[in-house]
């Protein structure tokens, strides 16, 4: 399976169809967030999954364990690949959050956001450093029932020798020379993938450049 998915984050849903249109059999799926789901909501979601590649929702939910089981029954119709919740909401959230979806949506937990670094831990009152923060999060994970994590490359190795039938999501990818934007950890496509990832969230090295296509292609190509 060609494991990346690019991040399609824009709330124009013409922009997203030309992406997912023009992306269709280089990348291996599109995953959609907060921002097109906002605009666009699950109607959104179903035009673009009707392109034809695999989606990934993107939603990140985090709330008490009842709503989050709700919500996930409600977004349950668009049968995504992949759906986002955050780790830190607990186990009883993540265990609802698995009842609720389909057998074949795979739920991953977000443990430590690629944006956040040690420094950005120690102001939410977390002293440990990501990696650590990250193994007890997937720890969670794995006990609560989900399918496995999002995490960064820098940690998916040592997430993955703990959980080898987990399922790994990688984002903050950055190809040699490109942008770190907001991202803080970050490792190349193909660092991440020999760590062990199952999906690499691959966002604006691909939107954002002049040829898309061409910008994927290069990425696939070096895998
Ligand atoms: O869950 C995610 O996909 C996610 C988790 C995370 O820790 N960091 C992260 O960047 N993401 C998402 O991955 C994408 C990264 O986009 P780029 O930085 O443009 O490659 C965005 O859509 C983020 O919402």
């Amino acid at each position: 399976m060609n494991p990346v998915f690019v991040a399609i984050d824009t709330p124009d849903l013409g922009r997203a169809r030309e992406l997912a249109t023009g992306l269709a059999g280089i990348v291996g799926g599109a995953k959609l967030g907060l921002e097109f789901f906002g605009a666009n909501g699950p109607a959104g979601v179903a035009e673009i999954a009707g392109l034809g590649l695999p989606i990934f929702l993107d939603l990140k939910l985090h709330d008490i364990p009842n709503t989050v089981g709700k919500a996930v029954a409600a977004l349950a119709p668009l049968e995504p690949a992949i759906l986002t919740v955050h780790a830190a909401g607990g186990r009883a959230m993540l265990a609802a959050a698995k009842a609720a979806a389909p057998l074949s949506t795979k739920v991953v937990a977000v443990t430590v956001l690629t944006s956040l670094d040690a420094g950005d831990l120690a102001e939410a009152g977390v002293e440990d450093a990501p990696a650590k923060q990250v193994e007890r999060l997937a720890a969670l994970a794995h006990a609560a029932g989900v399918d496995g994590i999002v995490c960064s490359g820098e940690e998916v190795g040592t997430a993955r020798d703990r959980w080898p039938g987990g399922f790994f999501v990688v984002p903050g990818i950055r190809p040699e020379g490109s942008d770190l934007s907001d991202q803080k950890r970050v490792v190349s496509p193909i660092e991440a993938l020999e760590g062990g990832a199952s999906v690499l969230v691959i966002g604006r090295p691909i939107t954002a450049a002049p040829d898309p296509a061409a910008a994927a292609r290069r990425i696939v190509a070096a895998l």
